[in-house]
């Protein structure tokens, strides 16, 4: 459907991208992850043809898009902000894409209805863009960049400004709305959780250039560098080298999986890789600080100062987690070790 190749764009000496190559395939959801600045708003900018790129190509379904205007590119896009019309109500507002096209009255009623129905606000044509919340005219943007059924929906943030459970909620139901309606969809987050769960595939991006591509369990098991490990929210990466079934680190020899590639890479060791034992045991450390997270398992992060290497984070269940001030030991398990890059 979308095929974009070597595609640059340069704002003075800033390349917002850098000759990126990415694709996405009909039907669909593949989300650009990635912190602030690293072009992610500019490559839907420039899909949306609002953004000439310096070079390279952008296809939509086979077709060169290099001289084709915005509005005839067949792509719907739903901004950071979502940007409703205040001066128009609900039904005004989503039918807006649907006059534009010159759809008659009663063909665009029916459309309106549907779409509204479909985002969960059936019978709110006549209410007024103030009177919605936050999370209802998140709805009413995404019912106005579908209504004219583009063949590429293109989504900027589109949880941004909610609220956490909210987003969470909201988050869910678009992945469903989009596998039922069969949509194509490029979407923009920095939030990893949201893309985790909306995506077919993540792109994860870094200084305008694609760090990673693959399914959020690829990427979330197999980091491709330390960038993407820490953009993940592990820190416990550190230099390695692998012999055997052991890898020497600042934290002495740690075991490896089965089959990891021999020789000096970077090691990520993920926190519920890091066991609580008794001193003598295993590698001494001082509990510096102890976080509780909540969730699911009642989760404690630990942040450990070892006696060599740089500082380790652990995370534990509540009722095993030691107090900030005591001296622990720490074994690691292989299975929750990871050589970055393969
Ligand atoms: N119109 C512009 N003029 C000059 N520089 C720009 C322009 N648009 C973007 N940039 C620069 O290009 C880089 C990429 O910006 P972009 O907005 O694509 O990033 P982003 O990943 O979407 O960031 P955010 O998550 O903060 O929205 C940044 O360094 C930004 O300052």
């Amino acid at each position: 459907m979308l095929r974009l190749d070597g595609v640059t764009v340069s704002f003075g000496g800033v390349r917002a991208l850098d000759a990126v190559d990415l694709e996405v395939a009909d039907h669909e959801t593949v989300c650009v992850l990635g912190p602030s600045g690293s072009g992610k708003s500019t490559l839907l900018r420039v899909v949306a043809g609002l953004q000439e790129p310096d070079e390279g190509r952008i296809r939509l379904s086979g077709q060169d898009q290099t001289l084709v205007p915005p509005h005839k590119r067949g792509v719907g896009l739903m901004f950071q902000d979502h940007q409703l019309f205040p001066q128009r109500d609900v039904g005004g507002n989503v039918a807006f894409g649907l006059r534009m096209r010159r759809a008659s009255r009663p063909e665009t009623a029916e459309r309106v209805a549907e779409l509204l129905s479909m985002v969960g606000l059936p019978g709110a044509q006549r209410r007024a863009v103030a009177t919605l919340s936050g999370g209802e005219q998140q709805r009413v943007a995404l019912a106005r960049a579908l209504a004219p059924q583009p063949d590429l929906l293109m989504l900027d943030e589109p949880l941004g400004q909610l609220d956490r459970g909210l987003r969470e909620r909201l988050v869910v139901e678009l992945r469903a709305l989009f596998s039922r309606l069969g949509s194509t969809v490029l979407a923009v987050t920095h939030d990893q959780g949201e893309a985790f769960v909306l995506a077919d595939r993540v792109v994860v991006m870094n200084e305008g250039r694609v760090a990673q591509s693959g399914t959020p369990l690829e990427v979330w098991q197999q980091p491709a560098s330390e960038f993407v490990a820490r953009f993940l929210g592990f820190d416990n990466v550190v230099d390695a080298t692998v012999h055997g079934d052991t890898a020497g680190t600042p934290w002495g020899k740690l075991p490896v999986p089965d089959g990891t590639p021999a020789g000096a890479c970077k090691l990520l060791v993920r926190p519920t890789g890091v066991r609580m034992t008794a001193v003598e045991d295993g590698l001494p450390c001082t509990v510096e600080a102890r976080t509780f997270r909540g969730g699911d398992a009642a989760a404690v992060t630990l942040l450990l100062q070892p006696r060599r290497g740089p500082r380790l984070e652990a995370s534990c269940a509540l009722r095993e987690a030691p107090e900030a001030g005591v001296s622990v030991g720490v074994a690691f398990d292989e299975q929750e070790v990871v050589r970055i890059g393969g």
